[in-house]
């Protein structure tokens, strides 16, 4: 592919945007002051095609007319004296070019990926709307792909001369999607190839070829016969339409060349989608029938995820298609993300017109919230090459194809010394918390409030802002603090009454005729409804060596009673006996389940509730690839466990085995 631009068009491109976006060359003190940068959110291009048969302008005149440059307006097909209108980031329109889009939204992101950031390019849009155009183009008209390449290399050549603080290298890899198979585009003869979550929730793809390029000529060599393997076909509206997802992945690495050899890598996404499709304009049949299901079910998970994002859903579908599994840490996780959508003017795209301009405002509202993914590395000078058996689990190993060609680098960097991390304050450990556990984390806080274990969840309103659930976290950290404290002055208070019991016995009177003074205490909001009991067993609970806390099983119901304060007056014999788990008590559970997780075998892992020896095989499995797992909302990143899943097993869990914990302290 020539590029057809030269390099002083592109250096000074590259300074305007540099200039716009108000960052460039301090890139690295900028990083050092601050790893974790404000959200970004995606951004939404809208780019309309010209008419194709230019002749046909004037008897079908367009259904779709641009405004200014962020929005434009459709007719209205349920009223036709009316119009829509949609805005966005950028609107493009008819007579825009390769270039105008390619340093209007695309090029101001590329500097992320120095910084250590992901960035991700998506055209979205109906068949033949021009999405292979706009990352492709042709060699009179370049598109993204070709031209970010040019920029990137010539960017990293720069900042990795010699001299200068970082070695820079980069790889390319690229592949499709197709029929929800993961495809290599560089080694069609590899098969379906799994994609995987490290525990920084990155995504990786085990065994997918990766050339490294230090030159255009070098991406050209690979790209361009790579592209030739995409599965493309003739439909009605499109002579070679896209039937696949076909994803250009650039990793940027860096590596300090001085102590103390920090490490980075930030990836870019250059993906072109294929088209969403209706069926009965596109004439499809047979395989093009089955090919379209694939591509529009993935679509419609790609909006599901979307939609999730928005609305601040605990869950999101990001398993349910290959598709949004690859965009996880793209689409709302750890990326900048610019979305091009392609529409095309004529009358009979109008419905699929309609729709791509809805998906793509609702898009506009992810936010994404980018961090540096950084490392510490000890010098290394030649990179480990990795079998793909090595990088895969067992199951995946069993599947596994010959000896790559490419050197694999290990894919996790190695995590930050733990004594760091715990001399962190509260506040601090969650602000450097990855945005996806942190969502988690809010996810099992809105699992428990609903339980009524803790007041109200953190995150009561979906589009409430991190700052806010940030202090919120802070003062509930506060608030275990003081609920400990408490919890220490009532134990006190018990063993005074236990030393007033033994006197008392010395003194020959019966315990269970010796007036019981107590009062129920609230450490934390009731779990379900407050129990009542009858006297007599809480008089029998009380003197027994456990009195503080008791399980009951009462008609197999789990019943717990609270601290009993034996320096209160009597109360009356109806008096309520509530039912608590206070937070420490969670958080030993949590502890218990976390250790047995990192540490318990197979059979050990089958003592949990829901965890049967599949489950358990997996969670090994998955051990033994990622290493330990941070907390147990990592279980839902083992393949095969659901989100859903990994609520139920911690509801099942956590408040059993906290509980257990206070019975048993030992
Ligand atoms: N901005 C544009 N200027 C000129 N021609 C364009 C433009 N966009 C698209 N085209 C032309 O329209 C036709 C369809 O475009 P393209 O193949 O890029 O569509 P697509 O959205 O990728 O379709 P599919 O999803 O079926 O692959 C092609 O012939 C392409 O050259």
């Amino acid at each position: 592919m020539a590029a057809g631009v030269s390099t002083l068009q592109r250096r000074r491109e590259m300074a305007a945007a540099t200039a716009t976006s108000g960052a460039g060359r301090c890139r690295l003190s900028k990083v050092g002051a601050s790893r974790r940068p404000p959200p970004a959110r995606v951004r939404v291009a809208v780019r309309l095609r010209p008419f194709v048969d230019r002749t046909a302008r004037t008897s079908d005149p367009p259904c779709v007319r641009g405004m200014d440059s962020c929005s434009l307006e459709i007719a209205n097909w349920r009223n036709n004296q009316e119009t829509l209108k949609y805005q966005f980031d950028a609107f493009y329109g008819e007579r825009s070019t390769q270039q105008d889009i390619y340093t209007g939204s695309v090029q101001p992101i590329l500097r992320h990926l120095l910084e250590g950031q992901n960035a991700s390019v998506l055209a979205y849009g109906p068949t033949g709307a021009g999405k292979t155009h706009t990352m492709l183009g042709s060699p009179e008209q370049p598109g993204v792909i070709p031209r970010a390449l040019m920029d990137l290399l010539q960017l990293t050549r720069e900042e990795g001369t010699e001299g200068r603080p970082w070695a820079l290298s980069v790889t390319m890899s690229y592949l499709e999607i197709y029929q929800e198979k993961v495809l290599d585009l560089l080694d069609p003869a590899s098969g379906d190839l799994v994609i995987r979550e490290d525990c920084r929730g990155n995504i990786l793809i085990p065994g997918l070829t990766q050339k490294p390029i230090t030159s255009f000529a070098d991406f050209e060599r690979h790209f361009l016969p790579a592209s030739r393997n995409r599965t493309v076909g003739a439909t009605r509206l499109n002579q070679r339409s896209s039937r696949s997802h076909a994803v250009l992945l650039v990793k940027v690495d860096q590596r300090e060349r001085l102590a103390p050899f920090r490490q980075r890598e930030g990836k870019l996404y250059l993906i072109d989608l294929a088209g969403s499709e209706d069926n009965r304009r596109t004439g499809n049949k047979g395989l093009r029938l089955k090919e379209s299901g694939a591509i529009n079910t993935s679509l419609f998970v790609l909006g599901k995820v979307v939609d999730a994002l928005n609305q601040g859903l605990p869950r999101v579908p990001y398993r349910d298609s290959k598709l949004t599994r690859l965009l996880q840490d793209s689409l709302g996780g750890s990326a900048h993300s610019i979305l091009i959508a392609n529409i095309a003017p004529e009358r009979r795209f109008y419905l699929d017109t309609v729709s791509a301009l809805n998906f793509a405002a609702r898009s506009k509202e992810v936010i994404n919230r980018p961090f540096t993914n950084e490392s510490l590395q000890p010098p290394v000078l030649a990179p480990v090459k990795l079998s793909q058996k090595e990088l895969l689990g067992p199951p995946e190993a069993k599947r596994a194809r010959g000896p790559e060609e490419v050197e694999i680098r290990s894919p996790e960097p190695m995590a930050a010394p733990a004594s760091a991390s715990q001399k962190l304050s509260p506040l601090q450990k969650l602000s450097n918390m990855d945005p996806a556990m942190l969502e988690r984390l809010l996810s099992l806080d809105r699992l428990l409030a609903s339980q009524g274990s803790q007041g109200a969840p953190l995150l009561s309103t979906p589009k409430r802002e991190r700052m806010v659930l940030m202090k919120t976290m802070e003062e509930k950290d506060l608030e275990i603090e003081r609920l400990k404290m408490k919890q220490k002055e009532l134990e006190a208070k018990v063993l005074a009454q236990k030393a007033e019991d033994s006197k008392e016995k010395e003194n020959h009177y019966p315990t269970i005729l010796r007036p019981l003074s107590h009062r129920t205490v609230t450490v934390a909001k009731p779990l379900k409804k407050a129990v009542v009991m009858p006297l007599q067993l809480i008089q029998e609970q009380a003197a027994s060596p456990n009195a503080e806390i008791h399980i009951l099983k009462n008609k197999g119901r789990k019943r717990k009673l609270e601290s009993l304060d034996a320096s209160e007056p009597e109360e009356k014999a109806e008096d309520c006996w509530e039912l608590e788990i206070s937070p420490e008590l969670l958080a030993h559970g949590r502890k218990k389940i976390l250790d047995l997780l990192n540490e318990g075998s197979a059979r050990d892992l089958r003592s949990l509730q829901r965890i049967g020896p599949k489950k358990a095989q997996l969670i090994v499995g998955w051990r033994e690839l990622h290493g330990p797992f941070s907390q147990v909302e990592d279980l839902e990143r083992v393949e095969g466990i659901t989100g859903k899943q990994m609520e139920s097993f911690l509801k099942a869990n956590i408040l059993g085995l906290a509980a257990g914990q206070r019975c048993d302290p030992s």
